[in-house]
């Protein structure tokens, strides 16, 4: 009998870049690793759907290793159903090792998804494109910017395509429906339903390879649903014409040969998410207010990093002095941080046989 083995990876991700809420991205060298060994000499029929999964990283105690509760495996299982494929092959145990903190804003639900996509992908070997992956994505994480940064890697801007009203009501699904959960039957019309074509379309810009990404990383959760539960529901125009016009300069000026750290610093600010999100950051108004070029000359940008609570910082220098400024802040509102000096992952995920 052949033993398969092979290993995914898939970068963390950092969202939004200040205006472009739900549009950019940028793919981080932190990376969530599936090791993955298909023995059929191994009786793996006591674990739900044949996978026995173990974990090490960021918050153990907390992440299921059953595979109808782990958002991995469910999200591999919902590709291999979709495709008429029941359950994981018997002797299939994955390992996974997590280094992306969980809930703190630098994509670990989107590098668990597209880990499990691609998971499901080479399990099932269907061969399918990234593009069409990202589809399969895009069902269970619905905003394409964590997900594309991690697909595809490098600095990505993203959007979602008009649908037909069938595809919207297709891509609309609840996910309880597609995703494996314990003790319910699947309902065969929704499980072995592929999802509509070309939900988005994702572009890859350059990117300054003088700018690094310092993440301040504090100690307390905030899910992605409750902080998207405090934004508006709409928005005035004069808030909407401030993204958009930095969002036009942020995407070029991110790729010059020589940062223009003013430049930068002024188009990533914000006034869709950030400030509706201050409530659930202690420190965060401040923590933005108070770092600039003028006082961190290496300092090209700051912002939330996607929901939050991390704070990304664009920087071409004076890495430790920014990480020591914001952490002070943040101390000084009772919150602890750590902090990493990130690269971009030009690769997004990838597998090695
Ligand atoms: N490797 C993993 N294995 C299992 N579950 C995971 C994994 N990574 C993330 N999750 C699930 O995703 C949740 C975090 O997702 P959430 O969208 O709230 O935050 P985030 O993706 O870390 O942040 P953001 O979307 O703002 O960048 C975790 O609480 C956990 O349920
Ligand atoms: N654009 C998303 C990223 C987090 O998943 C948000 O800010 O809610």
């Amino acid at each position: 009998m052949t033993v398969r083995s092979f290993e995914v990876k898939v970068p963390a991700s950092s969202a939004n870049i200040g205006p472009g809420f739900d549009v950019l991205g940028v793919g981080l060298q932190l990376y969530l690793q599936l090791k993955v060994t298909i023995d059929p000499s191994k009786d793996t029929s006591v674990y739900p759907h044949n996978v026995k999964l173990s974990y090490e990283g960021d918050l153990a105690h907390k992440v299921p290793l059953e595979a109808d509760k782990n958002l991995v495996t469910q999200t591999a299982l919902y590709i291999l159903r979709a495709n008429n494929i029941d359950a994981f092959p018997l002797g299939t145990h994955v390992h996974v090792i997590n280094p992306v903190p969980l809930g703190r804003g630098l994509g670990s639900s989107a590098s668990a998804i597209v880990g499990g996509i691609v998971l499901g992908n080479e399990i099932g070997e269907f061969k399918f494109s990234k593009n069409r992956l990202m589809d399969y994505c895009l069902m269970i994480e619905r905003h394409p910017d964590n997900i594309a940064a991690a697909m595809l890697g490098g600095f990505v801007g993203s959007y979602l395509n008009e649908l037909s009203p069938e595809d919207t009501a297709a891509k609309n699904t609840p996910l309880e429906y597609i995703l494996p959960v314990p003790g319910v039957t699947p309902v065969e019309k929704y499980v072995s339903t592929p999802p509509p074509y070309n939900i988005g379309e994702y572009l890859q810009y350059n990117w300054s390879h003088k700018i690094k990404c310092v993440t301040i990383i504090p100690n307390f959760e905030v899910s992605t649903d409750s902080s998207r539960a405090v934004l508006p529901e709409s928005y005035t125009r004069e808030d909407v014409v401030y993204n958009l016009q930095r969002l036009a300069i942020l995407t070029t000026a991110l790729t010059q040969e020589t940062p223009n750290n003013k430049l930068i610093y002024e188009a990533m600010k914000d006034r869709v998410h950030q400030p509706y999100r201050s409530g659930l950051i202690p420190g965060l108004q401040k923590v933005l207010a108070s770092v600039t070029p003028d006082t961190h000359p290496g300092l090209c940008g700051i912002c939330l990093s996607g929901a939050g609570p991390t704070i990304l910082c664009l920087a071409t220098g004076d890495f430790d002095s920014i990480a020591e400024t914001v952490i002070g802040i943040f101390n000084k509102a009772g919150v602890e941080c750590s902090w990493k000096l990130l690269d971009l992952a030009y690769d997004g995920a990838t597998v090695e046989q």
